[in-house]
């Protein structure tokens, strides 16, 4: 995917997500975060009906009631990703792959029945390259989960920070700690993935070198904890997409409760801004609230067109120099989405609906 311009619609919760759970001030004015502290698996919000609001009632009429959802993620156990598959559905057997690409094609061979992944952070925007992929496959979005990712630094057992001279982790994760990483005058190396990073310290009993992984890596592998909340910025949000195989009618998710959300990319001809402001007009004059609006720009060096699987038929690659990818409250199912949709239609050059889902505009700790 090209590198996209950060021109984001702010997620605007309707005051009824915002809930705090006892949480530092720092937090207090952020969308509710649904506390996981204890739990084998993450505890669950439910609706009045008992129903858990963020999950689509599919997982939930196949858990007890068949075998586990299977989730491939991208990593080894431990990782962020696969703690947001188990917080997405709790009784899922997780899947670990080498990349996110196989993580999507087991979900394509049958391997698995979903794939996890990290598209965007508070911290940069879509930086992640998995829209590409998520625009390249035929597999629709079918859930959202967004997890407050602390970050830490793990040594070998009885390792001082006195004696590290690098760290390494996922690119990500580099990133989001380029502050505190500085000030320990560590050298970075990106690998795979942070979960990855711990066994690659065990399995060559590095004593030279830290991880920045998750606190469940610590506990998983066994390695020490020199320094917690390691993330430059106070919010630290990552939210992860569910993929899976279109559900063949391609009706919207039956979830009783939940708000429901759409995801779409626009191909266009160019001339953004004005695409754009159609684009919103298109919306926001039937009321339709948008929760992300991002365009790509093509004219960043090194970064050529967006490649997007045409589903029509046998399916078939296109090229797109201009793109928008935007996420709104709604479902195609109604009729003034599918009025805004014709509008859209009219001024693009093709529109392509990434899924429809639950929207979970709560985020989720792995700590509190
Ligand atoms: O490497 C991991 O643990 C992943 O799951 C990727 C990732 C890295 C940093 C934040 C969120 C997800």
């Amino acid at each position: 995917m090209a590198a996209v311009s950060h021109l984001k619609v702010p997620n605007t919760l309707p005051s009824s997500n915002r809930r705090t759970l006892g949480l530092p001030p720092s937090l207090r004015q952020r969308p509710s975060v649904v506390s996981t502290a204890g739990h084998a698996t993450p505890n669950r919000r439910t609706d009045v009906n008992g129903v858990p609001a963020s999950s689509s009632s599919r997982e939930d009429l196949r858990i007890g009631d068949g075998p586990p959802i299977r989730v491939a993620f991208q990593g080894s156990h431990g990782a962020y990703s696969e703690f947001a598959a188990k917080t997405a559905i709790p009784d899922c057997t997780t899947v670990p792959c080498r990349s996110f690409s196989d993580a999507i094609a087991a979900v394509g061979r049958g391997g698995a029945d979903r794939a996890v992944l990290p598209v965007e952070s508070t911290m940069e925007g879509t930086a992640l390259r998995n829209y590409d992929l998520i625009l390249c496959h035929d597999l629709q979005i079918c859930q959202e989960i967004s997890l407050f990712v602390h970050y830490c630094l793990l040594a070998m057992p009885g390792v001082r920070t006195a004696e590290l001279r690098r760290v390494i982790s996922h690119p990500m994760a580099l990133a989001h700690c380029g502050r505190a990483l500085a000030q320990l005058g560590l050298r970075r190396e990106p690998v795979e993935d942070t979960a990855g990073a711990v066994q690659m310290l065990l399995s060559r009993r590095l004593v030279d070198t830290a991880a920045i992984a998750s606190p469940r890596a610590a506990a998983i592998y066994g390695l020490d904890v020199l320094a917690d909340g390691l993330q430059d910025a106070s919010w630290n949000v990552t939210r992860f997409l569910l993929l899976s195989k279109p559900n063949p009618a391609g009706e919207s998710p039956a979830v009783p409760s939940a708000k429901l959300k759409t995801s779409m990319v626009v191909a266009h001809r160019g001339g953004s801004m004005m695409i754009l402001l159609k684009v919103l007009s298109a919306f926001s004059s039937r009321n339709l609230n948008l929760t992300k609006l991002e365009v790509n720009n093509p004219s960043l060096e090194g970064e050529g067109p967006v490649l997007v699987l045409d589903l029509r038929g046998m399916g078939f690659l296109r090229s797109f120099p201009h793109v928008i990818y935007v996420d709104f409250e709604g479902s195609t199912q109604d009729p003034k989405v599918q009025e805004a949709m014709e509008e859209i239609a009219r001024f693009s050059v093709f529109v392509r609906i990434l899924g429809c889902y639950a929207a979970d505009p709560d985020v989720y700790d792995l700590h509190h």
